[in-house]
């Protein structure tokens, strides 16, 4: 599948001689050197990732890691130095003016932290704005922008002034604005970070409900972790310029790439992050069925060192644990089958069960946890007590 937005090597470098810190960064020198060096900054260091169709992208770094410029040479808001940048299939990096206007207009909008409004226009105005500008006629662009006002929940505020709106309200205004064109691409350059914390939260839920009806692609910036595993579906970190780590907010928070990666991730409330399949073992799972005779289950005990272990069909339908003790009984009883010792009442995960969703039931086991496929209930791995306590004390040394 083509990818939505594909960035290939992409460098971008403040200052006059570019042609020499271009030449230094290919040898490997270091963002401090070429800036002694030449007085060049290195903003963007060859940066190469793609980006899927309705994905939403976070870049995530730390003050001047490079994340706004990254992002403004993906409109071309700031020429790249090298590298290419493809929408679709076509290279952005290499389209005259006019062309590149065409894109901006119909293909990629921009939302900004300060929200970016003009003061003495209506909401509606602000919205329609771009759309004015690509002569729209009036009636078509006021019913458009209206369409946007009331996806973004500001119904009924149209002819207010910007100033007479809450923070949170003028960025719904700068989001709609963003939206009026129906745009596929939306670059959100640290848009809810001068929200205060409650509103911003409304606000990220209010973005991931609208983003499930509109599918767009969106590259969203934060410097802030914790929003950008709430929003992403995959995040690029970036320190000085270079992107060092893009993966799936589980990624990042179970193989942190560097050192780095670790620092933030260490900060992050990871319940409500790892989910089952990250934690469950791998393993080809070793289960007894439910027609073994104790012999055999014993077997299986023995030979996995476990005493206890999932009761499952034939066709690996999870039915509960059995423990070593009681089967060791069903044998002296002389029963043919374990299925007198299942326990039934057992909780199980789903892949995508969260350890916040599985803390109640933790609390209350000191078994193992089935994690079984959610449309078969067949049983695909398990969770050992060890891996549970360890992430949900977030303690490595018991
Ligand atoms: N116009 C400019 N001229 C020179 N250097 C610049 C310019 N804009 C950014 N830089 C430098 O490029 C680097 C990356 O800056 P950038 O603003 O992209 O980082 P950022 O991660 O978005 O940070 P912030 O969140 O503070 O905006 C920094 O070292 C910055 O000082």
């Amino acid at each position: 599948m083509t990818p939505k937005l594909k960035i290939e090597n992409l460098t971008l470098i403040f200052g006059r001689d570019k042609e020499t810190a271009l030449r230094m960064l290919k040898e490997g020198k270091s963002k401090a050197d070429i800036l002694a060096a030449t007085g060049c900054t290195v903003g963007v260091k060859e940066a190469s990732f793609d980006i899927q169709k309705g994905e939403f992208f976070v870049i995530m770094g730390l003050s001047g890691s490079g994340k706004s410029s990254l992002l403004r040479c993906l409109n071309r808001l700031i020429e790249p130095t090298a590298g290419n940048i493809f929408i679709n299939e076509t290279n952005i990096t290499q389209l005259n003016d006019k062309q590149l206007q065409e894109i901006r207009r119909k293909e990629i909008s921009m939302v900004f932290q300060q929200f970016g409004l003009l003061p003495h226009r209506s909401v509606l105005e602000n919205v329609g704005f771009g759309l004015e500008l690509q002569g729209m006629p009036a009636a078509e662009r006021n019913q458009k922008s209206a369409a946007v006002i009331e996806m973004v929940g500001l119904k009924g505020y149209e002819q207010q002034l910007p100033s007479n709106l809450s923070g949170g309200m003028q960025q719904r205004v700068g989001l709609a604005r963003a939206l009026a064109n129906d745009p596929e691409v939306l670059l959100m350059d640290e848009a809810f970070s001068a929200l205060d914390p409650l509103i911003r939260t409304q606000m990220q839920d209010e973005l991931l409900d609208l983003q499930e009806k509109m599918h767009k692609t969106i590259v969203f910036i934060t410097h802030d972790l914790d929003e950008a595993i709430r929003l992403g579906d995959r995040i690029a970190i970036m320190k000085d310029g270079e992107v060092i780590q893009v993966g799936t907010p589980e990624e990042i928070l179970t193989a942190p790439a560097t050192d780095y990666v670790s620092s933030f991730v260490e900060k992050v409330d990871r319940k409500a992050i790892i989910t089952a399949s990250s934690l469950m073992d791998t393993k080809p799972v070793s289960a007894v069925f439910r027609k073994d005779g104790p012999e055999g289950s014993l077997r299986k005990m023995r030979a996995t060192g476990l005493d206890i272990l999932p009761a499952v069909t034939v066709d690996k339908h999870f039915l509960g644990f059995v423990y070593l003790k009681e089967i060791l009984e069903v044998k002296r009883r002389g029963e043919p089958t374990i299925e007198s010792v299942i326990h039934r009442e057992v909780p199980v995960a789903y892949p995508d069960t969260t350890v916040e969703q599985m803390l109640p039931f933790i609390a209350e086991t000191d078994k193992p946890v089935a994690v079984v496929n959610p449309e078969n209930n067949k049983l695909v791995g398990l969770i050992s007590q060890t891996a549970l306590i360890i992430e949900t004390t977030g303690s490595q040394t018991l």
